[in-house]
């Protein structure tokens, strides 16, 4: 299985646990993780190679980060990773196989909780793109807004990533 890790985040959170999803996608096989401004840059076509698709991103509003969130995050920590564009943009002129398998998540603080997701809207983006989903979307908690994953949220990544492997 081949598979695709895309990431947005601003401080970190979000990008670690794409790195431990991948990692443990790679038990299986083939895997990429990359920031999404840096594959939008490739193009907007995804490679036809790709079995598997991860997509995560932070909630910002309530929802998928915009331009005016990702400026609100830089004064909670500058420089942020995500530089360019966040998950709503490339989705926007994003072109993927129908069918492929894809699997969303986000962060978000763990406590006050709040409504919204970013990974419900990515889900409902891939799969009116032609998308199947491989489970529903999954949030993970961070301590405010660039204080860090909870504790044990890593592994809960990796093991949920375990749920997305296909039993052969
Ligand atoms: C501008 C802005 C708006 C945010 N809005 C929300 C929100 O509506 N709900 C929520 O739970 N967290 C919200 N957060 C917290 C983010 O979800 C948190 O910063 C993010 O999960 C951290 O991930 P990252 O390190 O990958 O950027 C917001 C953060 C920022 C910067």
């Amino acid at each position: 299985m081949r598979s695709l890790v895309v990431y947005e985040s601003m401080s970190g959170a979000t990008k670690a646990l794409a790195e431990e999803i991948a990692q443990r996608l790679g038990e299986v096989g083939p895997v990429r993780v990359v920031e999404v401004g840096a594959l939008a840059a490739e193009g907007p076509v995804l490679g036809a190679d790709v079995d598997l698709l991860v997509v995560g991103a932070p909630v910002h509003a309530f929802g998928m980060s915009r331009a005016s969130t990702r400026l609100e995050a830089t004064k909670e920590k500058s420089p942020v990773i995500s530089a360019t564009i966040g998950v709503r943009e490339w989705l926007e002129d994003l072109t993927i196989k129908s069918g492929l398998r894809c699997a969303t998540f986000d962060t978000k603080v763990l406590t006050p909780r709040l409504p919204g997701s970013a990974a419900k809207a990515i889900d409902k983006n891939l799969r009116s793109a032609g998308a199947v989903r491989a489970c529903p979307p999954r949030t993970f908690s961070v301590n405010g807004k660039s204080g860090g994953l909870v504790d044990g949220e890593l592994s809960a990544a990796r093991a949920w990533a375990g749920t997305l492997i296909p039993s052969s």
